[in-house]
């Protein structure tokens, strides 16, 4: 069956509609449905100098390989590239709202997000963490962020959180959840039984036996026995400044770090750009770019498209597209 992908635009300010607007449909075993409003995607190409004329989706269509079809939703003010405003945060949760649903539906065999300005969705008076916790919320699950690059994958225990509020995030219970959905994702999609999966530590040295810290102790080293209880391969806690290195890397399938900025500077030291942003733990497949809404970029034709084709194809290949082929 040819799979229909839902691809959000994002913060109209930004990069998203320049990326999308690169795309080509041949690229794609797929039909991508694309969300955004066209005057902006209309403007956006004619300052980028490109083409803009992708069909209306229609879903009583049946779905085509290699096209894609643009699914009109409306802003609330026309957008600038490079200039936010508030009163488009609206907008930009009813193209996740209707891609999630979508999903969830079966009308979307997946869904694809284009980056979000999430400062701009709070100035709205709209708490917003993230695509992550945001689509969790709306379609149930326990969000597991997951960034892949070519020789590494970093998943994390908590999502987009104060350093602050880390430690009391981490609790037996959540890092073992945690632990059992990257067992079982991993395991599904690398079609490998046992995944090895190192674990870090939240303190420096892995807590230095307990004189830097007693989380390892307490929380993180009871949960990890409990998984390998479970058959689940988790190695750790190990100290995260050595965890990162070619030595212990080899042969890991996966490393999970126990916060955002532990994991995700040395998946983006690894493969920014082409890496791809992986929410696991939800009964929907959601894929996304590496990167933010680099405003700066927004209408140059600077911005690069690696990571947004690389979480196309990574989405096609988690709808088992791949294996059908
Ligand atoms: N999936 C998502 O929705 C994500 C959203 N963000 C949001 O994006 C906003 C800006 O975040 P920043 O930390 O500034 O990160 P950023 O990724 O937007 O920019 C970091 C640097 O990378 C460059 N860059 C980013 N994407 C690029 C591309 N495709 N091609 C070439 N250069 C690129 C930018 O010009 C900048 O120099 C924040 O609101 C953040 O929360 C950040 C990461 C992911
Ligand atoms: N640094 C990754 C990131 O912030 C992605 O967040 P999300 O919007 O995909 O939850």
């Amino acid at each position: 069956m040819i799979p229909r992908l839902a691809v959000t635009s994002g913060e109209p300010a930004g990069i998203g509609p320049d990326l999308l607007l690169t795309l080509s449909p041949a690229e794609f075993p797929a039909e991508l449905v694309v969300m955004g409003d066209r005057h902006l995607f209309a403007d956006r190409a004619a300052q980028l100098g490109v083409a803009f004329d992708w069909p209306d989706y229609d879903p009583q269509q049946p779905t085509a390989a290699g096209v894609i079809r643009f699914h009109h939703h409306p802003l609330a003010q026309p957008a600038r590239a490079g200039h936010l405003d508030a009163h488009n945060a609206r907008y930009v949760l009813a193209m996740l709202d209707s891609a999630a649903d979508g999903c969830v539906q079966g009308a979307f065999a997946a869904m694809v997000t284009a980056p979000v300005q999430k400062s701009v969705i709070n100035e709205a008076g709209i708490a917003f963490s993230g695509h992550t916790e945001y689509l969790a919320e709306r379609v149930g699950g326990h969000p597991v962020m997951m960034l892949a690059a070519d020789q590494l994958r970093v998943a994390l225990a908590t999502t987009h959180l104060p350093l602050s509020a880390v430690p009391a995030a981490i609790t037996y219970d959540t890092l073992l959840q945690v632990l059992r959905i990257l067992h079982a994702d991993l395991a599904r999609w690398l079609k490998k039984s046992q995944p090895r999966i190192l674990v870090t530590g939240l303190n420096p040295h892995a807590g230095e036996s307990g004189h830097l810290g007693r989380e390892e102790i307490e929380v993180i080293g009871p949960a990890l026995e409990q998984a390998r209880s479970e058959g689940i391969q988790a190695i750790g806690p190990l100290p995260a400044d050595t965890l990162f290195t070619p030595t212990h890397l080899n042969g890991a399938d996966a490393v999970l770090a126990m916060y955002h900025d532990q994991g995700l500077p040395v998946l983006k030291y690894a493969g920014f750009g082409e890496a791809v942003n992986i929410t696991l733990g939800l009964p929907i497949i959601r894929t996304s770019v590496d990167h933010g809404t680099a405003l700066s970029l927004a209408g140059t034709g600077r911005a690069q498209g690696g990571s947004l084709r690389a979480a196309i194809r990574a989405a096609l290949s988690l709808t088992g597209a791949d294996d059908a082929t």
